[in-house]
């Protein structure tokens, strides 16, 4: 899709189902490396970064088989071990095969995956950890290369200078085939690290305390292959719960494990927005007026730098002064610009933004700078008047499955356009 369109100014009513977890299903799949056997894997969402990552898998040699929502992944016993740039700079998740193929193969060749629009995102963490674990890291032409020494990867005592969550992953997926226990400390405790841990575990891994501040991991000799379904996306969740209280509609968002969306609900909550638990789902109803709320990004359990922006579209709309301080990222304002030219007053000092509300958003022409920022301007679109126009819209189908037809089943003006 090239670009969306959007009439705002519609409540939103019915039923929306959230799908699986793109922050989940793509360590999974990257997982997927590691067993003898296949691995079968269900509710993957239909998004462009689960298209990359098996592209990455079958270039690394594994068969992949969708049906539907279902993938048949099944490994080879001699895996190609380069991930050459053409797919690390589609999607920086590719850098996730390299643990498994470490562990695997005892090799593995990734190139950098360089900056990205919301910050520098280096790896640094990952290849500590990797050198922890006995691997030898050579820096080579815009790659990365890590290698086993004699014997194999061995577990080791893990501290991470911050609890980064593809670090933790990458790292949990190389102990695994280690001799001994690996311990990580100060390990990101993301639901996406538990669903990882889940599908090890369901392969014959031994993980314990995944979740939690300090993963502890007991390699085996081998891994088999395994079923498992995937985790509700909980950005997704939030970003439709923000739709229905952004437009004042009243939707059901279903396939959510409200636990995941804490952070989420508590915000709303406490800027008057009217949400609760109801078979299989959770209720929003966006009341006439809400007020302005502060918002600091943090790690998990803490508020996701990922619902920011979206959560900023919402402070526009609400009655005072909203303060977000972005944690995570230090370049996640990029929406900001776009906002502003919605009719958004925003003040972005550092790291931290000011939002003044409410205004009445206006359409008109914007661009997606990334993934959620593209989202944070398509709820600005929902309750603008006029007609917005969203391009690079790329950015947005990297993590929203069907969402112009799950926003057009909620009742929204919304329609999209190809090149
Ligand atoms: C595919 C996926 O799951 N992506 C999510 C994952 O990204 P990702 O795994 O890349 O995020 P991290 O948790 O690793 O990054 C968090 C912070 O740590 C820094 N850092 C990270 C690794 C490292 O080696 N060195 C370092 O300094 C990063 O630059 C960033 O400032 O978690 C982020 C934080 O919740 C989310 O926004 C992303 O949606
Ligand atoms: C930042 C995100 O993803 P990624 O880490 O894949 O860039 C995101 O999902 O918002």
């Amino acid at each position: 899709m090239d670009k969306l369109y959007l009439r705002g100014g519609r409540p939103l009513f019915g039923e929306v189902r959230v799908s699986g977890s793109k922050n989940a299903v793509l360590p999974i799949i990257a997982a997927c490396l590691l067993p003898i056997s296949p691995c079968i894997l269900h509710d993957i969402p239909d998004l462009a970064d689960v298209h990359t990552i098996c592209l990455v898998l079958q270039h690394l040699g594994a068969r992949i088989n969708r049906q539907g929502k279902t993938l048949e992944i099944i490994p080879t016993a001699k895996p190609n071990t380069e991930a050459p740039y053409e797919f690390v700079r589609q999607m920086r998740a590719s850098f996730l095969v390299m643990g498994p193929l470490l562990a695997r193969a005892g090799l593995a060749d990734i190139s950098l995956p360089g900056g990205c629009a919301i910050g520098s995102r280096p790896v640094d963490l990952h290849l500590k950890g990797f050198h922890a674990l006995g691997a030898h890291i050579e820096h080579g032409y815009g790659s990365i290369r890590v290698k086993t020494g004699l014997g194999g990867l061995w577990g080791k005592r893990i501290y991470l200078d911050f609890p980064s969550v593809g670090a933790t992953e990458n790292i949990m997926m190389a102990a695994v085939l280690a001799e001994g226990q690996t311990i990580i400390e100060n390990a990101a405790e993301e639901p996406e690290i538990v669903d990882l841990a889940n599908f090890l575990g369901a392969m014959g891994a031994k993980i314990k305390g995944a979740g939690t501040k300090v993963v502890r991991i007991t390699g085996v000799r081998e891994l088999h292959g395994a079923t498992h379904t995937v985790i509700p996306d909980r950005i997704e969740a939030g970003t439709f719960l923000i739709a229905g209280a952004i437009t004042g509609g009243n939707i059901l968002v279903s396939n959510v494990i409200s636990d995941h969306v804490k952070p989420v609900l508590a915000k709303l909550r406490e800027m008057g927005i009217t949400v609760y638990e109801e078979c299989g789902g959770l209720r929003v109803i966006g009341p006439e007026k809400f007020s302005a709320v502060d918002v600091k990004t943090m790690p998990y359990p803490g508020f996701p730098t990922d619902m920011q922006p979206q959560m900023m579209a919402l402070m526009t709309c609400a009655k005072g002064t909203s303060i977000i301080t972005e944690t995570v990222f230090e370049n996640r304002f990029m929406h900001v610009g776009e906002l502003k030219r919605m009719g958004a007053q925003i003040k972005t000092v550092g790291r931290n933004a000011v939002i003044q509300g409410p205004v009445k958003l206006s359409g008109a022409p914007v661009k997606a700078t990334d993934l959620r920022a593209g989202a944070a301007l398509v709820l600005a679109g929902l309750c603008s008047q006029g007609i917005t126009e969203v391009s690079n819209v790329y950015h947005i189908e990297r993590g929203y499955e069907h969402l112009v037809e799950k926003l057009q089943g909620l009742g929204a003006d919304i329609w999209g356009t190809d090149i």
